[in-house]
């Protein structure tokens, strides 16, 4: 697995007193006996405060799992989650007064009740006083653009516009940390664009901590300052987007030869080389190879070998949906050894 540089790793269930969110060896098992399922196997991770941290993972990765256990909405069955150095557990409403959560579909509002009356309601909770709770109020209705709204109830709004009174609500907390499952679901294109300059504006101007859980890479993408990514229960990559996408860097290449390369050719090539994404088409044929070094110089000659002449050779620029997709693909082949995630982990070349 690799690990995000600076990241201190917890033991033995104590709080990271410089982490925003601490979690250590989560465990979460449904039911028992030939029905029970190991959700979470394992789990720890740090999160800095005033950074945003995404978590990743192919459906049933155990994602919801250890978001609902960081929020206490269930009880892990082993380990520990402590935030601002409180453990959530143990401690659940001294932990909340730090934390807002926005959960999918903005259910963590009142959808009868306008949007002012549910920013009443979550400031009141937050101990804000009669003063304080207007001028907040009227600062989050305009932050989020949706003060034209105010008198109206949630349930009458768009999605984006739900989507906004949810994290609107959560910053009502006074939160330091804001924990967000699926933020950008169903949004257009534009206000997911804006719910995204949002959450990034908390957290670089205001210093607010975010984890948040989504499928949309390019969320996690232009948010996240470090992404988790999660299989089976496990953490199989923990780095900044950054490193993770040098990671797969000048890795894969986009070949072109003329003609259209056939099947014995194809399946001789494929059997030597790390090869995807195969398009014959208009008399040439098209595909990835995942090479580096020596390999790349063997591939050419093997081209060469089967009369493919190639007509262009181009660098693939890596997203973090194809980091994603190569380490889940890798660790379901089981053999972690060869990926550049496992090399990196074991201190290999990146
Ligand atoms: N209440 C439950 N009872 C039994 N099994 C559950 C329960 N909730 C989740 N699971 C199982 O635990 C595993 C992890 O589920 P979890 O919802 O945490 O995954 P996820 O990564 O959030 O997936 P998705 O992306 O589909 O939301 C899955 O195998 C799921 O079927």
């Amino acid at each position: 697995m690799v690990s995000a540089e600076g990241s201190n790793p917890v033991t033995g269930g104590d709080a990271n007193a410089e982490s925003a969110v601490s979690v250590s060896n989560l465990e979460k098992e449904y039911g028992s006996g030939d029905d029970a399922v190991q959700a979470v196997n394992g789990v720890s991770f740090d999160v800095e405060r005033g950074t945003a941290v995404g978590i990743l993972g192919p459906n049933g990765a155990g994602k919801t799992t250890t978001i609902k256990s960081l929020l206490s909405l269930i009880f892990p069955s082993e380990g520990n989650i402590y935030v601002e150095g409180i453990n959530v557990h143990k401690e659940p409403k001294q932990a909340f007064r730090h934390m807002g959560a926005m959960l999918e579909g903005a259910r963590n509002t009142y959808w009868r009740l306008t949007v002012r009356e549910n920013l009443e309601i979550f400031s009141v909770i937050a101990g804000l006083d009669y003063r304080e709770r207007g001028d907040r109020i009227d600062d989050l209705l305009e932050q989020f653009g949706i003060d034209h709204k105010a008198d109206t109830v949630v349930r009458e709004l768009s999605r984006g516009q739900k989507q906004k009174v949810s994290l609107a609500t959560a910053m009502a907390r006074d939160a330091d940390v804001v924990v967000l499952d699926e933020p950008t679901l169903g949004l257009d294109v534009e206000s997911s664009l804006e719910l995204r300059r949002e959450l990034r504006r908390l957290v670089e101007d205001d210093g607010i901590t975010v984890l948040l859980c989504s499928h949309d890479m390019d969320v996690i993408q232009d948010v996240c300052d470090r992404v988790i990514i999660m299989n089976d229960g496990e953490i199989v990559a923990d780095d900044t987007v950054g490193n993770l996408l040098d990671l797969f860097d000048t890795q894969a290449y986009e070949v072109t030869v003329e003609g259209e390369l056939d099947d014995a050719d194809r399946r001789r090539l494929e059997t030597a080389f790390d090869l995807t994404d195969f398009d014959r088409r208009r008399g040439s044929t098209t595909f990835q190879a995942h090479v580096t070094g020596d390999d790349f110089y063997s591939l050419v000659e093997s081209l060469r070998a089967i009369g493919a002449a190639v007509e262009a050779f181009d660098t693939v620029e890596p997203d973090l949906e194809e980091v994603f997709l190569r380490i889940t693909d890798d660790e379901e082949d089981e053999r972690p050894t060869e990926t550049p995630v496992a090399q990196a982990a074991s201190g290999g070349p990146r």
